[in-house]
């Protein structure tokens, strides 16, 4: 018996990856991309204006490491670490770390991890890539995928191939999904938010020896939160950051002049405007496209052993945690161990096809929820970025709980720590946010109680030096401040 197929739909950063994997596990693996080879320099260009950098950490660099080719290292070379948010409010920038031990996000480049994917992807000899091959059905009876090629109408053809097991990396629109939905009962669930997004770029300046350098301190996310709107800047390796003005559909709309604009941007971002320059700001603002933000929730993410999806074919979620694409590799480091679990081997018998099948039961039984959470946890990050980073109570709530890290690291770990510098599922990270939370404020309640008898202790005690209503005054600014710090 010859070595089972793998059919991957999608050969984003995602369906790459999982297809190493595959080859790295026997099987023959044939990956379809609807799109032109994006490495060939007349395909590039098209690329630009979204979704440039991305922020890549734990659990991405879990999934490159875990191939054994020195992928993490490769990508982390041409990367830029962020140690910090830096939020810009009025004419002050605040730096706020990411990990009271020194951990860090790194932002690197989408276009150049995709084509490192793709270029060890086709070392391999039991890998085929297929550009220019649109899945458009996929006949469950005999696992049968209709792929449509050539990239315009008059040349284009429908070609139809087999495969053993299908996996969708086909991301949010996923085509794999909804055939998969046509065959099974699907729950999904999506949901749009009313923020687009807008990308502006920042170009290095010159310093006094004519040097080019970052016009921005280049190892933090820069952040300009305005509550129900936000600018944001992720450095790049040549020196230049990529902006992301995330704002309401609405008020996009509403800026249609370029003296709009400049008003807009010299009210909300003053400080902004000389870094990005007026004439590419408005030149960009215009030109780029405006993308939309979605939530997508699919259960179970299988069908039988036939067909698996993956990445944001499975789960889409808001950009705000930078944890689409870690999520995304974070599935296919599951999905394999599970299949290893499982003792899955590249030949097919009868009796390993009803083995994948419950692994692949498995592997949506434990990656729903957890792709679940991360949804979630995207969306509450939309608002302590925009909000939460200015107030005083919640900046307060992080030293603490910081702090506590610090001196106790297995007691307490920050929801962000846990989220982006460890594995731990989405879903656990919750659950033991949850409880820490309920602990930290029995602690910071009964502090408070202990100061607050305290304090009541000493007043009484100096009762005969002091005037009845001082000592009411005063509990009540206790009371109150405690009251403050319990909502
Ligand atoms: C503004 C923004 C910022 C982001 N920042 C971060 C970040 O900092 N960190 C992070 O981890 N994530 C981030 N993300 C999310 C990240 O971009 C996605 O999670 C990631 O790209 C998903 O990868 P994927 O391979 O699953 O899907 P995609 O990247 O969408 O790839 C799917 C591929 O499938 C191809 N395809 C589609 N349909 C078909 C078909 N019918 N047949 C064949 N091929 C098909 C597409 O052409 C594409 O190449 C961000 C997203 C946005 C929008
Ligand atoms: N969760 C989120 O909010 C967001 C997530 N993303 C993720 O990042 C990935 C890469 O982003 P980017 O390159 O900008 O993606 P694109 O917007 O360029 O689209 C990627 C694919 O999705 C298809 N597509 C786009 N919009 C729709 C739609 N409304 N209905 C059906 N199909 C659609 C495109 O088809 P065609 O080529 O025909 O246009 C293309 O095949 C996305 O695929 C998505 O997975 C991107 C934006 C927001
Ligand atoms: N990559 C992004 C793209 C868009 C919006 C946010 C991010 C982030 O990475 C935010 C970061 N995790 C933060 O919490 O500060």
């Amino acid at each position: 018996m010859s070595n089972a197929t793998v059919a991957v739909v999608g050969g984003g950063l995602v369906g790459t990856l999982n297809a190493i994997y595959f080859a790295q596990r026997g099987w023959n693996v044939n990956l379809y991309e609807a799109r032109p080879d994006m490495r060939l320099p007349e395909n590039k260009a098209k690329e630009r204006g979204k979704s440039i950098n991305l922020a890549l950490s734990e659990r991405g660099l879990s999934a490159l490491r875990a191939t054994k080719l020195g992928l993490d290292k490769l990508i982390l070379e041409a990367s830029v670490p962020m140690y910090a948010r830096m939020v810009h409010v009025g004419d002050k920038q605040m730096s706020q770390a990411y990990s009271v031990h020194g951990e860090y996000i790194n932002s690197v480049d989408r276009a150049r991890l995709n084509d490192l994917l793709l270029n060890i992807a086709e070392k391999f000899e039991n890998i085929s890539i297929y550009f220019e091959h649109q899945l458009v059905m996929i006949d469950f009876d005999k696992n049968i995928l209709s792929l449509k090629t050539g990239s315009t109408e008059h040349q284009s053809s429908i070609v139809k191939h087999y495969a053993d097991l299908i996996v969708g990396a086909d991301g949010a629109y996923s085509r794999t999904r909804g055939q998969m939905m046509r065959r099974m009962r699907m729950n999904y669930e999506q949901e749009y938010i009313d923020t687009g997004y807008c990308e502006l770029s920042m170009l290095p300046k010159l310093n006094e020896n004519g040097e080019s350098e970052f016009a921005l301190d280049p190892n933090h996310l820069h952040i300009w939160p305005r509550h129900t709107f936000m600018l944001i800047a992720l450095p790049n390796p040549d020196k230049t950051f990529t902006c992301t003005l995330f704002m309401p559909f609405d008020m996009f709309n509403e800026i249609t002049t370029k003296e709009k604009l400049l008003e807009f941007f010299s009210t909300h971002f003053p400080d902004a405007i000389p870094l990005i320059g007026q004439e590419r700001l408005i030149d960009e603002y215009f030109k780029n496209p405006r993308g939309s933000l979605i939530t997508i929730k699919s259960s179970p993410h299988h069908l039988n052993g036939q067909a698996v999806i993956i990445g944001d074919a499975a789960h889409a979620m808001v950009p705000f945690y930078g944890q689409g694409m870690n999520c995304g590799f974070q599935d296919i480091e599951v999905l394999h161990q599970v299949l290893d679990h499982h003792g899955i081997t590249p030949v097919l018998t009868k009796k390993m096809k009803n083995q994948l099948e419950k692994a692949l039961t498995d592997y949506s039984n434990t990656r729903v929820k957890d792709a679940h959470a991360i949804c979630d946890l995207a969306m509450y990050n939309h608002y302590e970025m925009r909000s939460a980073v200015t107030s005083l109570r919640y900046l307060a709530r992080k030293g603490i709980e910081g702090w506590i890290h610090l001196w106790a690291p297995r007691w307490v770990i920050p929801l962000y720590t846990m989220v982006s510098f460890t594995t731990i599922p989405y879903s656990k990270a919750i659950e033991r946010w949850h409880k820490q939370n309920f602990w930290l404020n029995v602690v910071l309640g009964t502090v408070s109680m202990v100061t607050l008898t305290g304090l009541t202790g000493v007043i009484l005690f100096n009762k005969n030096n002091r005037k009845e209503q001082n000592y009411r005054d005063i509990i009540k600014t206790v009371l109150d401040s405690v009251w403050k710090n319990f909502n």
